[in-house]
């Protein structure tokens, strides 16, 4: 996906319905509907300058969304409280046969701020291959 900053805190993705992305047929899946949801909320909030990762993820799929489709997500963040961001997002068809005004599908999330060693458990996974023997608290796997 490509991402514009725009004015506020307001993050504008696209993302093209490409046949490798179809569900049921002729129409995309909505997993990857709730990805691209998930990376342009979480994209809002880098404008922050913390990292983040997904808590919540909740979806209104409102209707579905011919593969060829060239669609618009929209995401801001809505309110912060402490380490949570709250974000919202929706996503409407600008190019295509469908493409229209209406809203197709909708996103709330929630994201918490981390620190970089968040991730310091599962660097020995980094590109998919355990290389040792790492500890998440009392229990090894
Ligand atoms: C990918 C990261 C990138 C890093 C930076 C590199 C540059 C990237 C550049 C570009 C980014 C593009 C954008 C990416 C977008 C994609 C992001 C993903 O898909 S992330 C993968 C999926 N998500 C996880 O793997 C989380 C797994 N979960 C956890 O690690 C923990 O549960 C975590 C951190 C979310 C919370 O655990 P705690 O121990 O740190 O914090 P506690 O104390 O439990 O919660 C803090 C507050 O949040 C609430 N909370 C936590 N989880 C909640 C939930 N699921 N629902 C509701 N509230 C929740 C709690 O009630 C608490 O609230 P109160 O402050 O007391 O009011």
């Amino acid at each position: 996906m490509h991402f514009t900053a725009t004015e506020g805190i307001e993050v504008v993705g696209r993302l093209t319905a490409e046949s490798r992305y179809q569900g049921g047929p002729g129409v995309i899946h909505g997993g990857i509907l709730t990805t691209a949801f998930d990376e342009t909320q979480g994209m809002a909030c880098m404008l922050l300058g913390t990292a983040v990762v997904t808590g919540h993820l909740q979806i209104d799929f409102a209707r579905p969304i011919p593969l060829g489709s060239v669609l618009e997500f929209r995401a801001r963040i809505d309110g912060m409280i402490r380490r949570k961001v709250y974000t919202s997002s929706e996503v409407r068809i600008v190019e295509g046969a469908a493409a229209s005004d209406e809203i197709v599908a909708t996103s709330r999330g929630l994201f918490l701020k981390i620190k970089p060693e968040h991730f310091t458990p599962m660097q020995e996974f980094v590109d998919g291959q355990p290389t040792g023997l790492p500890t998440f608290g009392d229990s090894t796997l």
